[in-house]
């Protein structure tokens, strides 16, 4: 039979009206001043009453003995909407386990992890954590070249619905920009390695901001202190706090050494030592469950510093008492009348979740992600402003080629149409679609940082392989089309190419392709690959391959049957080359040395010799270069596409 509203359980009753919340029975929180009360509705948790879980274990193949070595045994724990969480423990204690393993998240690399996760006292599914909840990393994913305000509007569009409207959509914006304290910073970019933007502080506020315009009843945070000094560290907790408590979010932060007053803001604290628990539950009963088991507090002492001393085996030795000091304490845990009542509680929670009508099913709440094709868009707009506004990743790279061009230009000045000018004229060719593609490489750092921010709104279940896939070749076309006609204008005509209109449109179209292809590589290699150095390294070293066999150092009649067959084909750079060798050839003639007159001195065999001239398919020829344009754009297209096809499986396939 389903109970009524006034038989809820007491850990379910609605905290929102705040006198009900538990933690403040406990503590006197009083808000500073000087945060903005921004009441937003849309960010109040009403159906998210408590989360739990219960005999969470983590375990994974040691690195050194390759056996399987417990990382996080027996964890559990509640906490209901209002009240914030601190998992705080010595360094490789286990925190960061602990919360990626309650966030539904991949505990540690190659980790298995059994045990429940509840909510409203029911297992929740990893979808559905991710649809409640927003997980904020230690580490920002913050696009230093966008303000404040861009970085929450791209954040929303990533996030809601496409039926939100763009007014209630700048609400939420601007709700959460107030809330944060950074209005007098809206129009202040992040910053940059040479623009400086907004500090330590404010971007950490930042990141949580732009994780709660999705409306997240629960918010995980990892070291949101990590890199602040004790000042900001409060700061930002404190923010958070006051959010939560408005809002009645849950909030669960791993934290490492808080200073007294951070330590302070929070309501609940989960302790562990080598992934064992050694305490969960109020901050204020610590203190008293402590002294209680033997370990009683100095006074005067900074609460977190004590607890962490306790526990800390970072710089004892085998057979330190410290080890017997830890084992005594997780024993102790674990046999306390604290710990029972967790587990009873939890229980409790579990039960009633089967009997109350009155707890919402989570399992029923719908997505209200943004249409499929909006994704995209967003991207595409958000990488235009970072390309535009980002001088290392971009301008810089328009300034290499713009000198590239210069210096072919200009070593390759003015060539004509004597035999000699022949072999130079096919020296430019190679060398500028060689070098272009190999100069692709340049483009691996701004990739690695989209990567980076892509791999973490794909965490926050923001952004897929496709619409990250789709965006980022859509956003280099133009930038390389640009590129391509920075280049191709000053070197075409310093080098005195055929001079027609469109033999300079088909070499632009060569170079084009080329760049595409080359950027494809790229992102191939450094998706397979994210690390800087290896990238950059493996596209170098593909280039240089791609260069030498593509058919101008080693001519096809000579190049050896294995590069040939298992390489040159799928070169796009040889393409390229014989493109641009058939522009450039097809239609023109030069003139051979004049040996006496009447007779002539030709490098190339050609039926115009008697007349002291070459034609210049014979150089052509010479190549073994054949006439099938189309079909080299074709296959050019085919590799762009393979390329960035197998970009997007492995992106696919990675988690
Ligand atoms: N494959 C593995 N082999 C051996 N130990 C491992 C393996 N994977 C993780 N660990 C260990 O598990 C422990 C928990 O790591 P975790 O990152 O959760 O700790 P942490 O408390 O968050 O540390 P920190 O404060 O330094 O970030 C660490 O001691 C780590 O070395």
């Amino acid at each position: 039979m389903a109970s009524s509203s006034n038989e809820q359980p007491p850990y379910f009753a609605p905290i929102l009206n705040s006198e009900a919340s538990a933690a403040e029975k406990h503590h006197s929180y009083e808000p500073d001043l000087e945060l903005n009360h921004v009441q937003s509705s849309h960010l109040v948790n009403d159906i998210v009453r408590c989360f739990a879980w219960d005999s969470l274990k983590v375990e994974v193949k040691d690195r050194a003995t390759k056996k399987p070595l417990s990382i996080l045994s027996d964890s559990k724990g509640i906490i209901h909407g209002g009240e914030m969480l601190a998992i705080m423990g010595p360094s490789g204690s286990g925190k960061t386990t602990l919360l990626n393993a309650i966030a539904h998240r991949t505990a540690a690399a190659g980790a298995t992890t059994t045990g429940d996760i509840l909510a409203n006292g029911k297992k929740i599914s990893w979808q559905n954590l991710r649809q409640l909840s927003s997980y904020v990393e230690q580490e920002d994913a913050l696009i230093g070249s966008l303000t404040v305000r861009e970085t929450m509007q791209f954040a929303a569009g990533l996030a809601l619905s496409s039926s939100t409207s763009k007014a209630e959509r700048m609400r939420r914006v601007d709700d959460l920009i107030a809330n944060f304290g950074l209005q007098e910073q809206k129009h202040t970019i992040v910053g940059t390695p040479i623009k400086k933007g907004l500090s330590g502080g404010q971007k950490k506020r930042l990141s949580v901001a732009s994780r709660l315009v999705t409306d997240p009843k629960i918010l995980f945070l990892d070291e949101p202190t990590s890199g602040l000094d004790s000042t900001l560290s409060f700061e930002v907790i404190n923010y958070i706090k006051d959010i939560a408590k408005r809002h009645n979010l849950i909030v669960i932060a791993s934290i490492h050494q808080p200073s007294s007053s951070t330590f302070k803001l929070f309501d609940k604290v989960a302790l562990l030592s080598k992934g064992r628990s050694c305490y969960f539950g109020l901050l204020s009963d610590a203190h008293g469950y402590f002294s209680s088991i033997g370990y009683e507090m100095p006074p005067e002492t900074n609460a977190a510093e004590f607890y962490l001393d306790l526990i800390n085996t970072d710089l004892a030795k085998e057979g330190d008492e410290i080890f017997a000091r830890v084992q005594d304490i997780t024993q102790k845990w674990a046999d306390s009348p604290l710990s029972h009542r967790l587990e009873s509680e939890i229980e409790k929670s579990i039960s009633a979740a089967k009997t109350s009508a009155h707890i919402p099913d989570l399992s029923k709440i719908k997505s209200n992600k943004p249409k499929v094709w909006a994704i995209p868009l967003v991207l595409l707009q958000r990488s235009w402003i970072k390309a535009y506004r980002d001088i290392v990743a971009y301008w810089m790279r328009i300034i290499m080629y713009l000198g590239l061009a210069i210096l072919m230009g200009t070593v390759f000045l003015r060539l004509s149409t004597t035999q000699e000018d022949i072999q130079p004229y096919i020296n430019a060719i190679f060398f500028g679609s060689a070098f272009m593609s190999f100069m692709a490489v340049a483009y691996v750092p701004a990739f690695l940082e989209d990567l980076h921010t892509y791999s973490k709104e794909r965490a926050n279940g923001l952004v897929g392989p496709f619409a990250f896939s789709v965006s980022n070749f859509l956003i280099g076309l133009p930038f390389l089309f640009i590129i391509t006609l920075l280049f191709s204008i000053p070197a075409y005509f310093l080098i005195n190419f055929r001079q027609s209109g469109t033999a300079f449109i088909m070499f632009v179209l060569w170079l084009f392709l080329d760049l595409v292809a080359a950027e494809a590589l790229v992102v191939l290699v450094s998706v397979i690959f994210p690390v800087f150095v290896v990238a950059l390294a493996l596209a170098a070293f593909l280039n240089g391959l791609w260069m030498c066999v593509d058919g101008f150092l080693v001519p096809m009649n000579v190049l050896n049957p294995f590069w040939k067959y298992v390489f040159h084909y799928i070169d796009y750079q040889a393409y390229v080359f014989q493109g641009m060798m058939v522009n450039e050839f097809k239609s023109r003639t030069y003139d051979c040395a004049q040996t006496s007159p009447g007779q002539y001195h030709c490098m190339y065999p050609s039926d115009l010799n008697v007349e002291g001239k070459i034609r210049g398919t014979a150089i052509l020829d010479n190549f073994q270069i054949g006439r099938a344009e189309k079909t080299w754009v074709g296959i050019i297209i085919g590799i762009i596409a393979g390329y960035r096809v197998l970009a997007y499986l492995v992106l696919r396939l990675r988690h």
